[in-house]
């Protein structure tokens, strides 16, 4: 497809707008650089001497806020050009008619039919098959990794439901087309058409048949009569152990293939690669690098939307408005992949867990976004097939040959025979001795793919680019439970902190191909989990030494306390008030900071820990997939905001600890100053008191836990185990510490 328009910058398809504030910013950081600096010659210059007391703990809190500084100095990058892209899909539809436009291929992993029911799969394949968009240029692949019947039959059902819902959506403009999301959002409707209702319970009935298929645990055999697709199962397959699966549902060549309005349907085709026990499958990276075969095979087309099987679509235009991004004839040649921002519909008001955290989301990514490099992050991404699968951006002076995005049309095959050509290109060795996972499609040995595959496309020479509507275009499930949130951010930090430490670390494979502030960016993330190491030690060492009665701050009324009140005070309201503009609460910024605290002590810790072991070569990637549902009790406390804690495991404990450590710290702090005359007590207040703040303020924002640890009763409290271990282990640490 050509542009046979003229191209000005008014017919341009998309803008580019520099963030406001910006000069602001930059002044302002200026200013805490000078602090952090006056912190690093305050630690220099009063120092302890050799054998005093105290020097030990000093030189901890030094290197603590040189890594701290210098992971500021980092985080500058991400806001140092923040960026905002704007699609016009008026100029698209003048420039393009709706023959012109592209095929696009959706991809959809899912992993497992109990964490990830079918029903919540088929949401999102229906709203992806309901976008707004040419339904002959669409191709649905749902990849189960599962390998699943029960997912297999839920998709069955959902094709034969599309023929209704499709033409629905269309009738009455239906937002969002997520047949599950659009009910419960539209529930209480004035004025309900009798086809809204028949509609409903066309869905009803439907959901209520899957899911007694899943209660009942096998496919009845009525219904697998009905589909000689089911076959694949007749022999054993269970997750790990199984041949590979190739159907395509609706192949949109049949005359079956059309909606009850006579509307061809999307393609729609399930995969399940071949799995073996003895072959490594690369978890997600893997599903997708097979999807891409396989459509390649049979729709091949040059532009691919990837979602998590829980990501539903919210928005039907999101196709058209991307596109606006690649079909620019001027500035789209080389761009890679646009990202969409990962948002949920089962957030509360005050995002407890810190998730989204939107701030990141409004800001950070938009800020990396500057450089030419947005981050890949799995799910909600638009990818040009040639980048992805692994092509070199060569420049081309005359910028035509990359507009040219409609691919050969391929002759039609049979059915069958596109499915057994299909299986060949999944099967455990077909990747053997081949460039996938390397240098072709999604890299492998990463349990973040998506962050390391979008850095070495943008290393092949690729731009991409990071857009952030303002109708959210992507819902997902977050993470309802405080361990399945720290689980996440476990695999995310020890992911990243893989990269870093790989071949891939951007400073040097980026060297050069990518901006220095995009190498900066990357880094941001990718060094979370060291960052553990300089955050338990501040959250720690200072209530230790305030038992002992060793002051690790300068005195309140000496000069050198300003750069730290300084430091302290304008970074939290900077960031109260970028919370604010973000459309966050007061509330929803503290319990931000509560999880930052959190992750930083227990996620990021266990996986710097664990990183370094699997460097050392004794274990090995894993992936554990987030859940996707939780129980009936624990979405309730999670919709009145009561911190989940739930079971004993390592990182709830770890919590407790420097919880109880720091209470330790500020009851014994305060009864040893207390208990002084009054000219002591004045001496001793002005001494400690920037660490009694620093101890008070860990307690404070652990209010929650010390609740969950000796007041709650529910299922979601921290059970006695858990306080047995925290204070066993608090009580040692002080008595190792003070002998
Ligand atoms: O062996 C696997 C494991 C996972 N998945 C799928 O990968 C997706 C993401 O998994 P999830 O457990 O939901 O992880 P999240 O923490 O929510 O995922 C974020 O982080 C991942 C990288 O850690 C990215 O792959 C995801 O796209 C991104 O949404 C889901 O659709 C899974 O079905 C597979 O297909 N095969
Ligand atoms: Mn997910």
């Amino acid at each position: 497809m050509r542009n046979q328009h003229g191209e000005t910058t008014s017919s341009a398809l998309f803008q580019i707008k520099q963030g406001p504030y910006g000069g602001a910013y930059r002044a302002f950081a200026a200013t805490v650089m000078a602090g952090i600096s006056l912190i690093w010659a305050y630690r220099a210059a009063v120092m302890p001497p050799a054998g005093q007391s105290g020097r030990w703990p000093w030189i901890g809190m030094f290197i603590s806020e040189i890594l701290f500084g210098l992971y500021w100095i980092l985080c500058q990058s991400v806001r140092w050009r923040i960026t905002y892209n704007f699609p016009s899909k008026q100029q698209l539809s003048i420039r393009y008619n709706d023959d012109q436009l592209p095929n696009v291929d959706i991809f959809i992993c899912t992993a497992d039919p109990i964490i990830e029911p079918p029903v919540l799969v088929i949401n999102t394949v229906l709203s992806a098959m309901a976008f707004d968009y040419p339904t002959d240029k669409l191709a649905i692949y749902l990849s189960d990794d599962g390998g699943s019947d029960f997912t297999f039959y839920a998709l069955i059902e959902a094709s034969n439901f599309a023929k209704h819902w499709l033409p629905f959506c269309r009738k009455f403009m239906v937002e969002p087309r997520s047949p599950e999301a659009y009910f419960s959002l539209h529930s209480v409707l004035p004025h309900r058409s009798q086809e809204y209702i028949d509609m409903k319970k066309l869905f009803d009935k439907m959901k209520e048949r899957i899911n007694s298929v899943v209660e009942m645990g096998k496919v009845p055999k009525e219904i697998r009569d009905q589909n000689k697709g089911f076959s694949e199962w007749d022999n054993g397959v269970t997750k790990q152990n199984h041949q590979s699966i190739v159907k395509i549902i609706i192949n949109g060549q049949i005359h079956d293939d059309v909606d009850i309005d006579g509307c061809v349907l999307p393609k729609l085709v399930y995969m399940a690669r071949e799995k073996r026990p003895q072959h490594p499958h690369h978890f997600k990276a893997g599903a997708m690098n097979a999807l891409i075969r396989v459509s390649s095979e049979i729709s091949n087309a040059p532009f691919i939307l990837n979602l998590d099987c829980d990501m539903y679509s919210n928005n039907p235009d999101t196709i058209k408005e991307l596109l606006c991004f690649f079909l620019d004839g001027k500035r789209s040649h080389d761009i890679a992949f646009v990202q969409f921002p990962q948002d949920f519909d089962n957030i509360t008001k005050n995002m407890l867990y810190g998730i989204p955290d939107r701030v990141v989301n409004e800001i950070e990514l938009a800020g990396i976004s500057g450089f030419g490099t947005a981050l890949y992050c799995g799910t909600g991404c638009f990818h040009r097939r040639e980048a992805l699968s692994g092509k070199k951006y060569i420049e081309d002076l005359n910028g035509s040959v990359h507009l040219d995005v409609q691919t050969k049309k391929k002759v039609p095959k049979p059915v069958n025979e596109l499915e057994e050509a299909c299986k060949l290109l999944v099967d455990c060795n077909f990747e053997n001795g081949s460039q996938w996972g390397k240098e072709m499609g999604l890299v492998y040995g990463c349990p973040v793919e998506d962050i390391v595959t979008g850095l070495t496309v943008q290393c092949r020479g690729w731009r991409s680019i990071y857009y952030n509507p303002k109708k959210r275009a992507f819902l997902g499930v977050a993470p309802i439970s405080l361990d399945v949130a720290l689980v996440q951010y476990k695999r995310w930090s020890e992911g990243m902190f893989q990269i870093f430490l790989s071949k891939y670390c951007p400073f040097i494979y980026g060297h050069g191909k990518i901006k220095f502030g995009a190498q900066m960016g990357y880094c941001v993330y990718l060094l979370w989990a060291p960052l553990s190491i300089p955050m338990l030690y501040y959250a720690t060492v200072p209530a230790l030494c305030l038992l002992q009665g060793i002051s690790l701050f300068p005195e309140v009324t000496s000069l050198w306390a300003i750069p730290f009140a300084y430091v302290f005070v304008t970074k939290n309201c900077w960031s109260i008030v970028e919370a604010i503009t973000c459309a966050c609460t007061l509330k929803a910024w503290w319990n931000l900071q509560r999880m930052l605290l959190f992750r930083r002590t227990s996620a990021f810790f266990f996986s710097f820990i664990d990183t370094i072991i699997k460097q050392l070569g004794f274990s090995q990637t894993k992936f554990a997939v987030t859940a996707k549902v939780g129980a009936e009790d624990v979405s309730k406390r999670y919709e009145q905001e009561i911190l989940e804690f739930g079971s004993s495991n390592i990182m709830c404990t770890m919590i407790a600890t420097v919880a109880m450590l720091n209470l330790f710290g500020l009851l014994l702090g305060i009864k040893n100053v207390a208990t002084l005359d009054l000219e002591l007590f004045y001496k001793g207040l002005n001494k400690f008191i920037l660490q009694t703040v620093l101890c008070g303020l860990i307690v404070l924002i652990n209010l929650p836990t010390y609740e969950a640890l000796f007041i709650r009763r529910d299922k979601g409290c921290l059970p006695s185990s858990s306080l047995f271990k925290s204070v066993t282990l608090a009580l040692l640490a002080c008595v190792v510490y003070v002998l």
